[in-house]
């Protein structure tokens, strides 16, 4: 064997996971949730040789666990030669701290533990700025000399971004790294806004879903490209934007970073630029695994998670992927029985990706209206207007007026609207694409 495979192999920390369940999750989830844990702490570079789990329907406010349970985690790491153990919760300094000495190894909470994989993953300066400012903030109030000491003498797991020399010197200094990371991303936000300006008359679709639901894939099977995918947690960070034709629509679509179950806040937080894809977005794809048992409670934290964003009013399109792994018939069945309005595609296979632009173009169908302007002549502004953002179908010119039919994305009703009331001029609805009538709401003579 490759002595260096080996070495790395040997080199991995061993892991006991620990978490509760009771009044809020029942075993069963909590169950999946440590399993889910452990993938992330094999994503970390870590191997898991035990899993605890307790009924206790609320943690313990020093220690999380109680404290013969914890006793009984001490041995069995002993007993594992285990080096490190994670929460699959968030603990707060003091618990950390009091598991600590406990325990007399390092600790882990789950936000600590996704703050480490984001740490290793992040590739471009904007994910690592952002990375780098979210440790921080999340590491500024454990700062006490014991803790973040032995944490992060170890090294390993939980320790990757910013180095020992930054974490121990005082915390005026994190505050200062803090402010100038903050006007970094400022700064790279803002040639971001820029970038986007140039793509603002695209229909914008942007992936969303929980991480490894495998929207990167997909988003190569509609476009023929290579966005890094694979079988690990958070293999996206940063949002690939690419151009896709659906009939004479030009998409854009984009590829975003994964959800988790208790992504870390200020996590959240620092990857506005990532998220602010999915606030610009015309239509969201929710892309959902099918072939996983919890599917149910992905959705739902994928639906958390964009009101949280606030942007849960968008219209979403609910995609399974994975159908190539479902067993039966009958399973795909009883998916589209509960969620009647999904598309059910395999990125692998290039199932039913038809599906998906046939959907996408029902949505933007039913944003169309058709109008009826009549404007006072010479309003040349307005007509140009209206040739940028709207198809034109019949322009007719008299000696005092100037008519114009035409079918424009209901977003730039605002602004038409203002236009014509500035302008003196009228807009009538026809008839909407989805066959209805509308009454007249613009008559502003
Ligand atoms: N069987 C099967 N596996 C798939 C399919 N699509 C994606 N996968 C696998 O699922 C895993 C995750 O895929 P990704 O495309 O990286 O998922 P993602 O949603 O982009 O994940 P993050 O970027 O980590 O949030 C990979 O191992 C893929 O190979 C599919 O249609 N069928
Ligand atoms: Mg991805």
């Amino acid at each position: 064997m490759n002595s260096d495979i080996q070495s790395n192999i040997e080199s991995k920390e061993r892991a006991v996971l620990v978490g509760i369940y009771g009044d809020t999750i029942d075993k069963r989830q909590a169950e999946e949730y440590i399993t889910e844990l452990e993938l992330l702490a094999d994503t970390a570079g870590g191997v898991t040789v035990d899993k605890i789990l307790q009924h206790k329907p609320r943690p313990d406010v020093s220690t999380y666990i109680g404290k013969g349970k914890l006793r009984e985690v001490r041995q069995k790491m002993k007993e594992a030669s285990a080096d490190l153990v994670i929460f699959d919760d968030d603990l707060s300094p003091t618990q950390a701290r009091n598991i600590e000495k406990a325990t007399e190894s390092k600790v882990l909470d789950r936000s600590g533990l996704i703050l480490d994989i984001f740490a290793s993953r992040a590739k471009t300066s904007a994910a690592k700025t952002q990375v780098e400012l979210a440790q921080l903030q999340y590491l500024l109030p454990r700062l006490t000399r014991y803790w973040t000491h032995l944490s992060r003498q170890k090294g390993g797991i939980g320790t990757k971004g910013p180095g020992e020399t930054q974490i121990e010197t005082d915390r005026r200094l994190i505050g200062r790294r803090i402010s100038v990371l903050k006007e970094k991303l400022e700064k790279l936000d803002n040639q971001r806004k820029v970038q986007r300006k140039g793509r603002k008359d695209a229909l914008r679709v942007a992936l969303v879903g929980y991480t490894n639901a495998g929207k990167s894939s997909l988003m190569n099977a509609m476009t023929d490209t290579s966005v890094f995918a694979e079988n690990r947690l958070f293999a996206t960070l940063d949002a690939t934007v690419r151009r896709l034709q659906i009939d004479q629509e030009e998409v854009l679509l984009s590829d975003t970073v994964g959800f988790i179950r208790k992504l870390p806040h200020n996590l959240v937080e620092s990857f506005k630029s990532t998220l602010d894809e999915i606030r610009e977005a015309d239509i969201l794809l929710h892309v959902v695994d099918v072939a996983s048992p919890v599917k149910n409670d992905y959705i739902e934290t994928v639906n958390k998670t964009l009101e949280e964003l606030e942007v849960h009013k968008k219209p979403v399109i609910l995609v399974f992927n994975k159908v190539d792994l479902l067993e039966s018939p009958q399973d795909m069945a009883d998916v589209k029985h509960q969620y009647p309005g999904a598309v059910m595609v395999s990125a692998y296979r290039g199932i039913g990706l038809d599906d998906i632009s046939r959907e996408i173009k029902k949505r933007v169908e039913s944003n169309y209206l058709y109008r009826k302007i009549v404007l006072p002549i010479q309003n040349y502004h307005v007509v140009s207007f209206l040739h940028e953002v709207a198809e034109v179908e019949e322009e007719s010119y008299d000696e005092d007026s100037i008519v114009i039919t035409c079918r424009i994305h209901e977003k730039y009703s605002g602004r038409l609207d203002e236009l014509l009331r500035k302008n003196n001029a009228s807009g009538t609805d026809l008839q909407g694409a989805n066959g209805e009538n509308h009454a007249d709401p613009g008559n502003y003579q």
